[in-house]
């Protein structure tokens, strides 16, 4: 478990019989939110809790059905893991670029439009509106969604700030074992935010990843329903 380049801000379902556990988990696990309303399902093989393992099984009765394979993800680029974005979340003095504007600022959803290209990339999250820019290259990536036909098996450990582990067996292609071109699809996905609202898409891909946590220093400003 030495790889801290994987790592998700999720949403695990508990069992009411975990309650203790939870309380734990809410009170110390900063950017993990744990209810009761999410169909996400950890695909973890074992939890480390405080140096002790807490077996898969003791987490899955509760779990609505795994995923039916195990996702394939793009390795990150060196320096642009999400634990990298933490630390730069944590001392950029203004990533999200306000020059000392306000925050509670309403925005419409024209001057969203207007920023959409590389230098300026803002989206519509849940009612939000960030500016994604910098979050960008962080942005993780799927190899599902790719084409090469060469693969080839890895292990890929996965560690959050949280000391959450978890090892899975990925396919991984050539092409992005040997190069970046995976991040270049990333930065692609992330593309199809710009500039608009792009809540539907965060839901279908990952309903579970804590966009608040993540974006809280990309904020901008609230959308304006109203025009
Ligand atoms: C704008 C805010 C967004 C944030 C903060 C964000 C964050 C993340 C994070 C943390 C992951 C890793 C999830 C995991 O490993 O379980 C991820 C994966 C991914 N995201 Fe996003 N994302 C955003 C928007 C989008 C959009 C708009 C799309 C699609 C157009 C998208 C497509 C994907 C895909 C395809 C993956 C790989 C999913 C997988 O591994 O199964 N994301 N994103």
């Amino acid at each position: 478990m030495d790889n801290d380049n994987d790592f998700t801000f999720c949403k695990v379902d508990l069992p009411s019989d975990q309650e203790s556990l939870e309380g734990q988990i809410v009170e110390n696990m900063s950017g993990i939110s744990i209810t009761t309303d999410n169909n996400y399902t950890n695909q973890a093989d074992t939890l480390l809790w405080k140096g002790k393992s807490l077996e898969k099984t003791s987490l899955s009765k509760q779990a609505v059905a795994p995923p039916d394979k195990v996702r394939a993800k793009v390795p990150f680029e060196k320096g642009y893991s999400q634990m990298d974005w933490l630390k730069l979340t944590r001392t950029h003095p203004d990533l999200a670029g306000l020059k000392g504007a306000s925050t509670k600022r309403l925005i419409s959803i024209d001057e969203v439009k207007q920023h959409k290209t590389e230098d300026s990339i803002w989206t519509v999250l849940k009612g939000r509106v960030y500016n994604i820019t910098p979050y960008m290259k962080f942005h993780p990536g799927d190899l599902e969604l790719y084409t090469s036909a060469s693969a080839a098996t890895v292990v890929q450990g996965c560690l959050n700030p949280v000391s959450i582990c978890v090892s899975t067996t990925l396919l991984v292609s050539e092409t992005s074992k040997t190069s970046h071109a995976g991040k270049e699809h990333c930065v692609d996905m992330l593309m199809k935010a710009a500039g608009k609202d792009c809540t539907l898409l965060f839901n279908k891909y990952h309903a579970w990843v804590n966009d608040e946590f993540l974006l809280e220093k990309c904020l901008v400003g609230t959308l304006d329903g109203s025009r």
